[in-house]
């Protein structure tokens, strides 16, 4: 067996706050979130213009662009996401939900990233 993890990054800036955090992050706030979306596969593609790849990391783009313009660049996220209290947990979630929904081939994990040093990764047991 074998298999590939391939990513593609997003960014976008966007307000939040956490209503049930006890120190700073209860206030409005915002960050400049950088996520990575992981695509899984164990075969490439033999033929065409994705021969090679997993899938193009173009295509991955495809799927997080409505998102980012609907949700999540320069938004209130606790508004726009229908989060009540937009962690960073909840986040990942989130975005990888929507894009399970849209069915992008091979999702496997989100990671967020809400400052330079803290983040996570969301994924789906089997
Ligand atoms: N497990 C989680 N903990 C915290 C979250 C979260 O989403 N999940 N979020 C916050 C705040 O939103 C905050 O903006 C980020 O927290 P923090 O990393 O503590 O930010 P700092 O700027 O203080 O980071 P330093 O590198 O320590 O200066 C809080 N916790
Ligand atoms: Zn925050």
């Amino acid at each position: 067996m074998q298999e590939w993890i391939i990513y593609k990054e997003f960014r976008f800036e966007a307000a939040h706050k956490l209503p049930h955090h006890e120190g700073k992050c209860r206030r409005l706030h915002g960050h400049s979130w950088v996520g990575r979306i992981y695509v899984k596969g164990n075969e490439l593609m033999t033929e065409g213009s994705q021969q090679g790849m997993i899938i193009d990391y173009g295509e991955i783009k495809k799927y997080i662009e409505p998102l980012l313009d609907q949700f999540l660049d320069h938004y209130y996220l606790n508004e726009t996401t229908g989060l009540e209290n937009p962690t960073s947990e909840l986040l990942a979630k989130w975005i990888y939900e929507q894009l399970e929904s849209a069915k992008l081939p091979g999702l496997y994990a989100v990671e967020i990233h809400e400052t330079c040093t803290s983040g996570c990764m969301y994924r789906k047991l089997d």
